[in-house]
């Protein structure tokens, strides 16, 4: 410090001051380097004792975790939480949870409804980039919840640390948190849709599963589908041992409102698959997107695709797919540019994303169309398609069953040997959906087998055979739910009235399209009139325009084609004129030594006058002398003057005369 004083005081420095300042420098540093050293030490320590799990958005885990926590009692003692009544995850399921702000009692009855409106329920959620300390079988858990992506609602990962010798704890927190996931899950199908902006999957909602006994199908088909893709399911190493990719396609044909989509998510249902929806008509659809898609559907999952615009082309719509070994979803934008290229889905890209080098494997897919003829054989050939099933308007049977379905019963107190005799002789009826039995919501009246099955044959005998769709049964039933005998009374009339309706609507149908035919083949007349006119007009104009480049020469001929353009008729009034002024003219022997030769053209050069005068007077006379159109001009003279040419006048003083006669208006030094 003397030595700084020595050193300083010769300069006449203040040393008090710069004391000072070096005091708190060093001070500052001191304990900056304590914090930064402190966190080293501790993040060592934590890294040493602490086991540390990630889990992303992405991926499965993270679903199961948010779920287990949201049900955990000690989330609801957390000093800092989310509480939510939105589903916040693709599960749906964080709606269930412990910190309910209702009465246990009231909250355990899920269909409560409360003014005719279903119960909403709470869920506590870890809140973002905060750390929450859970306890969990003798360990303290931290447990942190970040967002990768603050302006996406996806893209959050969960951290959970815990000191631990080993990870068990760690494995028996996921895999308990899985059993709960999968337990609440059992009654719902997840739906995936795609998003072709970023070529990735969005969760849409959970669907609750529908029961396959729903579908009324010919007896035998959902049996046989079932047991196909359970089969498929478990044949992973028979594929692999054979080398046959593992892939299977289905394809559901027929008419519309036959049963197909619901039959997907019954069977998804069934299978415990998720359902992936893609629209091949979505904006921005691409082959690039189609294949990104395809090859990131995750494993054991559904995955239907409506090919609405594409229907255009082949008229076909879902696709179900479920890759066994794929990442989970992407939602890495990397391919953006890719995808939104602009390019629109061709075949060879659909059938690329099918079963192209890039295709996934161990998917189910299935595909339906209700125009099985305009499907390309490409795309329906075993092993994109492997099995095929027609769906058709409702049979007698399936009237029988969608009544059955539809209506609750109670057993029968007498049951009617007529009814147990065929259902014990009749195999297909093994098919039949099992009738409900629950206690009717509202005012249906339940009714007891023996009349439902007694009604539902009634029905049945009503409804033709092959002619309307189920999907019409069942409007038909649903505007009848409380009266099941009411409804086949009055099924017959029903009938007759969808059957005029139907007639209309044809009838309206084959209108329309006449009317929008007769229009269109008017139009194309109109279009077609139209083009002969112009060209017409076009042959016209190029008419006038050799004359006039006959009568002037250089710009001064192009300008008049101009002006001919604009005005030809009027043009071609005007030169005939003149030409007929000239000849009277020269007849008289005029032409070059009276004025009133020169008014005579008047008429016709008034329109030239602004453009002779302005034109510049070099403006080139060899742009006009040279070329096709001096050779033009030569012929046209000769073709159409001469008959007004007088006997005596040479060729040469006549055209000069003509020169003269219109750029006369010029000036002087142009006449001769
Ligand atoms: N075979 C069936 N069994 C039970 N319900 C059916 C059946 N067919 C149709 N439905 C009912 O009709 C409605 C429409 O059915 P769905 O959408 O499955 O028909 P689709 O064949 O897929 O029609 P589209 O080809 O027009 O898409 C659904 O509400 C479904 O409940």
């Amino acid at each position: 410090m003397e030595a700084l004083k020595n050193v300083l005081s010769p300069l006449g420095m203040n040393t008090n001051a710069i004391q000072d300042t070096l005091k708190l420098v060093v001070i500052g540093g001191t304990v900056e380097t304590a914090r930064r050293a402190s966190i080293s030490a501790w993040n060592g320590f934590v890294d040493s004792f602490f086991l540390t799990a990630h889990f992303s958005q992405e991926d499965y885990p993270y679903d199961w975790l948010m779920h287990w926590l949201s049900k955990q009692p000690a989330w609801g003692r957390s000093r800092e939480f989310e509480i939510t009544t939105r589903t916040t995850s693709r599960n749906g399921l964080t709606q269930s949870t412990t910190g309910d702000l209702e009465d246990d009692d009231e909250v355990e009855d899920e269909d409560a409804l409360v003014h005719g409106r279903r119960k909403r329920k709470v869920a506590f959620i870890p809140s973002l980039d905060t750390t929450h300390t859970i306890y969990y079988r003798g360990h303290w858990l931290r447990i942190t919840r970040t967002k990768r992506y603050p302006d996406y609602s996806h893209g959050a990962s969960l951290k959970i640390s815990v000191v631990a010798r080993n990870n068990d704890i760690l494995k028996k927190l996921v895999l308990e948190a899985k059993r709960e996931y999968e337990k609440d899950a059992e009654h719902r199908v997840h739906i995936f849709m795609a998003d072709t902006t970023y070529g990735c999957w969005r969760w849409n909602g959970a669907r609750q599963k529908r029961p396959l006994s729903s579908i009324v199908l010919q007896p035998g088909v959902k049996d046989m589908l079932l047991a196909d893709c359970r089969d498929f399911l478990c044949s992973e190493d028979w594929y692999a041992e054979r080398g046959i990719p593992f892939r299977r396609g289905y394809l559901l044909y027929g008419v519309p409102g036959s049963g197909k989509t619901s039959l997907i998510h019954s069977l998804a249902g069934e299978l415990g698959l998720d359902i992936y929806v893609v629209s091949l008509s979505s904006k921005g659809m691409s082959d690039n997107t189609l294949t990104t898609l395809m090859g990131h559907v995750p494993s054991r999952s559904v995955n239907v695709h409506p090919l609405r615009g594409y229907a255009e082309l082949f008229n076909f719509r879902f696709v179900i797919h479920y890759p066994l070994a794929c990442p989970r979803q992407s939602t890495s934008t990397s391919n953006n540019s890719d995808t939104n290229d602009g390019s629109t889905l061709s075949l060879s890209g659909l059938l690329n994303s099918l079963d192209g080098v890039a295709a996934a494997e161990g998917r189910l897919l299935f595909a339906t169309t209700n125009h099985i003829e305009r499907l390309d054989p490409a795309l329906s050939r075993p092993g994109r398609m492997d099995v095929w099933v027609n769906f058709t308007h409702a049979t007698k049977w399936q009237a029988e069953g969608i009544f059955k379905c539809f209506f609750p019963s109670k057993p029968s107190a007498s049951p009617s040997t007529e009814a147990t005799s065929q259902e014990k002789t009749d195999v297909s009826q093994k098919n039949m959906p099992i009738p409900k039995r629950k206690a009717p919501a509202h005012a249906i009246p339940v009714l007891e087998e023996s009349e439902i099955a007694e009604l539902a044959k009634r029905f049945a005998d009503a409804i033709p055979e092959g002619e309307l769709s189920v999907a019409a049964l069942q409007g038909y039933l649903l505007k009848n739910k409380v009266r099941p005998r009411e409804s086949v009374d009055e099924v017959a009339d029903w009938i007759i009235q969808e059957r005029e309706t139907r007639e209309k609507l044809k009838k309206e149908k084959a209108e329309r399209e006449a009317k929008e035919k007769k229009e269109a083949e008017e139009k194309e007349r109109k279009e077609k009139e139209e083009k002969v006119a112009k060209e017409q007009e076009e042959k016209e104009l190029r008419e006038v325009s050799t004359t006039f480049a006959i009568l002037c020469h250089g710009s001064l001929a192009n300008f008049l084609t101009y002006l001919c353009r604009n005005s030809s008729e009027r043009i071609e009034a005007k030169s005939k004129k003149a030409h007929r002024a000239e000849a009277a003219m020269k007849l008289e022997g005029k032409l070059e030594s009276t004025a009133p030769a020169a008014t005579s053209t008047s008429t016709f050069a008034d329109a030239v006058i602004p453009v002779t005068r302005t034109a510049s007077a070099s403006s080139s006379e060899s742009d006009m002398s040279s070329g096709g159109i001096e050779a033009d001009t030569e012929e046209s003279m000769t073709s159409e003057e001469e008959p007004d040419k007088p006997a005596d006048a040479t060729p040469g003083s006549t055209t000069k005369g003509k020169w003269v006669a219109v750029k006369g208006q010029q000036g002087p030094s142009l006449g001769t």
